[in-house]
């Protein structure tokens, strides 16, 4: 942004360059020159990282520029609006509590000290009333897109924001598919689509098998590898509509919108076959994976908890007849 600010204000200055020059004022032609010089060493410092300086640069340029404007060619000129820019900036970047507002407060002082002192010393290099009008309606104009500029640009950055939390909130951060509560969020968004009014919703639930031997024969990495693998099969095994998540440690569930037991039966044997298919590498060797898994349909207007236990319950009867299988509930 700050470089950015750097390379708008030169071409500004230079913009004014050439309208003094056509006004026949050569004095304030070239220290616009100067203004430049001081944008052009500001964006070096800021392509290095040396900030403060740059600031500094950029605070005294601005400061200068509206004090040399306003004396020589008068309040009418319109320079002291760009003191007004510092504010917004001030109080975004400020960081600290008090300092934003301290800043604020002597830039006030300036402003009015500014006021009081081209009341006192007149006009010193006055320009011609079509002149000073140009000069006042292009700073006028510079100020007002700087604002909106500025607001564009502080609105970006706070959405850029939001949405990196909403994400970081409904993810899980080893595997990337949807965490528990967002799983939760979303399936009562689906159960509740009229779209779906009528339609079986159904649910799979898959646990790792012996997860608690990979991670002693193999060590706690190699399990979390494990996790991220299946994850990853898991996801292929998906539907666009199906909202795949990690339930809990070793656990996943899938939630499968306008599905019958049946079908979701199938995503479920497709899973257990994917993985089972395909071990982890792990070094020179391999880890071998498989999954219990347990299906269940969410009855007609039933919340997801009591159909989540019945998959839960199918699982774990997977688990006692073997593992590597999959299992359906009976109807709620
Ligand atoms: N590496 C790793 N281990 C985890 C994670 N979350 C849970 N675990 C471990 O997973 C193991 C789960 O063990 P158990 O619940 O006994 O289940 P299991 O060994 O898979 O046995 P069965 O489910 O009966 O087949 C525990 O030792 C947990 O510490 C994780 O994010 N990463």
């Amino acid at each position: 942004m700050a470089r950015r600010v750097t390379v708008m204000a030169a071409c500004v200055d230079l913009a004014f360059l050439a309208l003094f020059l056509w006004f026949d004022a050569p004095l304030l032609a070239w220290l616009n020159l100067g203004s430049i010089a001081l944008y052009a060493a500001a964006y070096a410092l800021l392509a290095r990282r040396i900030n403060l300086p740059a600031l500094a640069l950029i605070w005294t340029e601005v400061l200068g520029h509206a004090t040399l404007g306003t004396l020589l060619i008068g309040w009418d000129s319109g320079f002291h609006y760009y003191l007004l820019m510092f504010i917004p900036a001030t109080i975004v970047s400020g960081g600290h509590r008090t300092r934003p507002f301290v800043l604020v407060v002597l830039l006030f002082l300036f402003y009015m000290g500014l006021h009081a002192a081209a009341r006192a010393t007149g006009t010193l290099a006055p320009l011609s009333a079509t002149g000073l009008w140009v000069v006042h309606a292009f700073n006028v104009a510079v100020v007002f897109a700087m604002a909106a500029y500025t607001a564009r640009y502080y609105y970006g950055t706070v959405r850029r924001a939001e949405h990196q939390l909403v994400a970081l909130a409904s993810t899980d951060p080893l595997t990337g598919l949807s965490n528990r509560r967002n799983l939760i969020d979303r399936a009562e968004q689906a159960l509740q689509q009229p779209r779906h009014a009528g339609q079986p919703t159904a649910l799979v639930i898959a646990d790792i098998d012996h997860f608690k031997h990979i991670n002693d024969a193999h060590g706690h990495e190699a399990g979390d590898r494990t996790i991220v693998h299946v994850a990853e099969l898991l996801a292929r095994c998906c539907r666009a509509q199906d909202i795949a998540a990690r339930w809990g440690g070793e656990e996943f569930l899938v939630l499968l919108p306008a599905t019958d037991t049946g079908a979701a039966t199938l995503v479920a044997e497709r899973i257990r076959a994917a993985v089972a298919a395909q071990p982890l590498a792990h070094g020179s060797a391999a880890i071998a994976v498989t999954l219990s898994l347990g299906v269940a349909e969410v009855a007609h207007d039933e919340p997801l908890g009591p159909a989540v236990a019945r998959a839960d319950h199918a699982l774990y009867r997977s688990k006692e007849d073997g593992r590597n299988r999959v299992t359906v509930a009976g109807r709620a």
